[in-house]
Order: C-alpha cells, then structure tokens, then sequence
C-alpha cells in the first residue's frame, strides 16, 4: 500500500541519513520544504521533494495537505508508561503541604505504585497500560522507551517486561525496553540494599537475558536511592548480558553519577535538574546524550533541566516525557516540546530537533527514526492548518494534530 501526501504546507525535520544526531548549534537548525510532497510505501519513506515534481507520482491514497505541516512523529525515550493504578491521592497530598520525598518516606512513593502493580494481573497490567499508549499514538508519539521499576520483586518486574513484550509485538510504534529494577528499595529490604542490589544480579538480569526482556538498563541514581557504588555494581551486572546504561542521574542531587554514566558509554543520562561544571565537563568528548524532561518538573515544581546551558555548551540534548504515576502523569509530548520552548528556552527548532531525531539517538535508534529521510519508517505527524512550526508550542495546551501515521498506518 502507498499513501502520497501533497500540498504540505513546510515538510520539517528533513534530513541526510547519515545525521543521527545533533549538537549545540546544530540544534538550531531546522531543515524544511515548503510546498511539498511525501511518499509512503508501506511502512517507507520513499519519496519526497518539492510539489512541482509530483506530477508523474502515482499512489493506492492521497492524503491532501493543503495548509498543514508534516514532521516526524516524536520519540519519546524515557517513559513509565506500564504502571497500575494511580497516585492521585498523592498529588492532592502534595498541595495540602508534603513534598514528594516526604511521601516516599512514608511508604508512599515508587513503592506505592510497586504494591498496587504486584497484585495486578498481567493481563490488568496490559489493559491497563495500553490506554494510555493509544492516547500518546494520538498524541503523535511514534517511538517510546519504556522502563520496568514499578514491580521490585523478580515475579513482578519480569510481569512489567513480559507487558512491554507484548505491546512491541502487538502495536506498530517502535518499543525499546529497560530494565529499572533498581528504582526504590523495597520496604522487605529496608535494612539490606546489598540483599536488593544482589537479587537484582543474581535473580532477575539471568532471566530477563533468557528471555531477551530489555536492550537498556536503569538505575535512580540518587540519594535516598541509590548510591555510585550501586550504580557501578548494576552497569557491570548488566554489562555482563549486553545491556546499556541508560540511567536517572541529577534528579535532585549532583554527586558524580553522570561522570559515573559515561564512564559505562551510558547512551543517554536523563533528568539533569541539578547540573554542576563537572557534569557538563563529563558529557563532552562522550557519546552520552543529556535527556531532559520537562513535564517532570512542572508536575512537581523543582527545576528545569538547564538546557539552555547543555546546547550552548555544545553538546546534544533530547527531550522526553517521563510518564509515569508519581512524577509525570502525563506522556503528552506536545506539552514536552512546547514547555521545554517556554520555560528552558529552547527554540521551537531546537525543541523539535531534541524530541525527533535525539530523542530517537538516546534510544539507539535514529538510524531508522526521528527525520525525513528516504528509507527510514514512515512515521509522520500531519498537523491541522497552522500558521507556521513556531505555533505548534507557541499555542500550548491546544491539540494542533489531524493525522498521525506509524509504521505507514494511519492511526
Ligand atoms: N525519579 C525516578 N523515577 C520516576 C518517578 C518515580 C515515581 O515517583 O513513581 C521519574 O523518573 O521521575
Ligand atoms: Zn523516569
């Protein structure tokens, strides 16, 4: 089946193959067409190019995009998006005055969404957590990352994994997984991180590695958490079955994790809100992309991600959305975009660029993902009429997307 898009507005993010990333003032750049055509073969881009040499171009649909813009649909590469449950209760507790070490500290926190995961069935879970990935499919993401980390014993997170698997082979949009099992201490472990950390080695990788679970590992590298010396006993351990680091590092403490991370050839370090010289010095020289994740620190108030800092430094930045129950109950990357442009100062192009094509890079895979590019996935976002790229975040809140196309399927 081939799907001709014509009349496009400005096609956006239109790249070689060979970019798979971007850096500093890179990132400001933002290639286009106006007045443009794109061609679809199955789940192709196969073609594309100025309306003026459409003519000869025949197709089984013909989607007309007069007055609208066509751009890659995001990629999302930090989510938590099979959770069970919520934690509602816990937002309302935090306006009434806790603050969200406070709940975790009273029981409540990952370990909260831990409990309620562990009496769910897989099958729950599924349901459960497939809502909310045909809501994002809507929203125009085309390619996510998802974590385990909400199940903290062997049965639950390899039930997490087995979900994840599941949604990979069932719905069209690129899944990569990550194991996060050392997300939180469980409260059975309370008095013995050495204990966690040793079934996390022993008990869980062996299998997820027979069971080919996860491609990424994970850690809360932070304190009250996890420790440096935790994280370099989890790298090695997943080193050992071919998992690469991508690690929660700097969310409210900078103590040399990120060093830490590069060190492992970490693929992505994600938070940021607290960076210091070192941090920034660690990244460069380094294949390791900084992740930010804006919707986070709105949701709980604590700051942005100082982006602004990471691109004028040189170094690339991808943007994600960090849905999860506690923290970011939101995996809307419209609003990902649109506040990293109103509270980081990013440019629209540079916040375009950081949820496409770096976004796809910190999931090692923007050689298939994340631009305009013949030969890569025809994963397209066709927006309503718009103005111009600069509406997309300027008008934030609003939902400025017609058509979302995955794996060449209209969604
Ligand atoms: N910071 C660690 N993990 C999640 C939130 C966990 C939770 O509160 O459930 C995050 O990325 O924000
Ligand atoms: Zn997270």
């Amino acid at each position: 089946m081939s799907i001709l898009i014509t009349n496009i507005q400005e096609l956006l993010q239109v790249r070689e193959e060979n970019t798979l990333k971007l850096s500093g003032n890179q990132m400001k750049e933002l290639p286009t067409i106006k007045d443009a055509y794109l061609l679809i073969d199955n789940d192709t881009i196969v073609d594309f190019g100025s309306m003026i040499d459409v003519s000869t171009i025949k197709a089984d649909k013909i989607i007309d995009a007069t007055g609208k813009l066509v751009l890659p649909t995001w990629c999302d590469s930090h989510t938590h998006i099979v959770y069970a449950g919520d934690r509602s209760q816990e937002f309302v507790d935090r306006i009434n005055g806790l603050s969200y070490e406070d709940i975790a500290n009273r029981g409540g926190g990952i370990t909260n969404s831990a409990k309620i995961l562990q009496n769910t069935s897989e099958d729950e879970l599924y349901n459960q957590s497939i809502a909310r990935l045909k809501n994002v499919m809507k929203l125009g993401t085309g390619a996510i990352e998802i974590k385990s980390g909400y199940g903290l014993t062997p049965e639950a997170e390899l039930k997490m994994l087995r979900v994840i698997k599941r949604i990979k082979k069932e719905f069209p949009l690129k899944v990569k997984a990550t194991f996060l099992g050392a997300h939180a201490l469980p409260l059975e472990y309370k008095d013995n991180k050495q204990g966690y950390l040793d079934q996390i080695i022993n008990v869980m990788l062996p299998q997820i590695a027979k069971e080919n679970l996860a491609q990424y590992i994970d850690i809360f590298c932070e304190k009250g958490y996890f420790d440096l010396n935790d994280t370099e006993q989890i790298l090695n351990a997943g080193k050992h079955y071919n998992l690469i680091p991508k690690i929660h590092v700097n969310q409210f403490n900078a103590f040399g994790g990120i060093a830490l991370a590069v060190k492992h050839n970490a693929l992505s370090v994600d938070h940021l809100e607290q960076l210091n010289p070192k941090d920034i010095k660690a990244l460069k020289d380094s294949d390791t992309i900084a992740v930010a994740l804006p919707s986070c620190s709105y949701f709980l108030s604590i700051p942005y991600t100082p982006g602004r800092q990471i691109i004028d430094a040189g170094l690339p930045l991808a943007l994600a959305s960090d849905y999860n129950p506690g923290s970011t109950p939101s995996g809307n990357m419209n609003f990902v975009v649109s506040t990293a442009c109103i509270k980081m100062r990013l440019t629209p192009e540079e916040a375009i660029n950081a949820a496409t094509i770096n976004g796809a890079y910190a999931m090692g895979i923007s050689n298939q993902y994340g631009s305009i590019t013949k030969g890569k996935k025809a994963n397209l976002i066709i927006t309503k009429p718009i103005s111009s790229y600069n509406y997309l975040p300027y008008a934030f809140g609003d939902n400025h997307i017609d058509t979302v196309i995955i794996n060449g399927q209209v969604i």
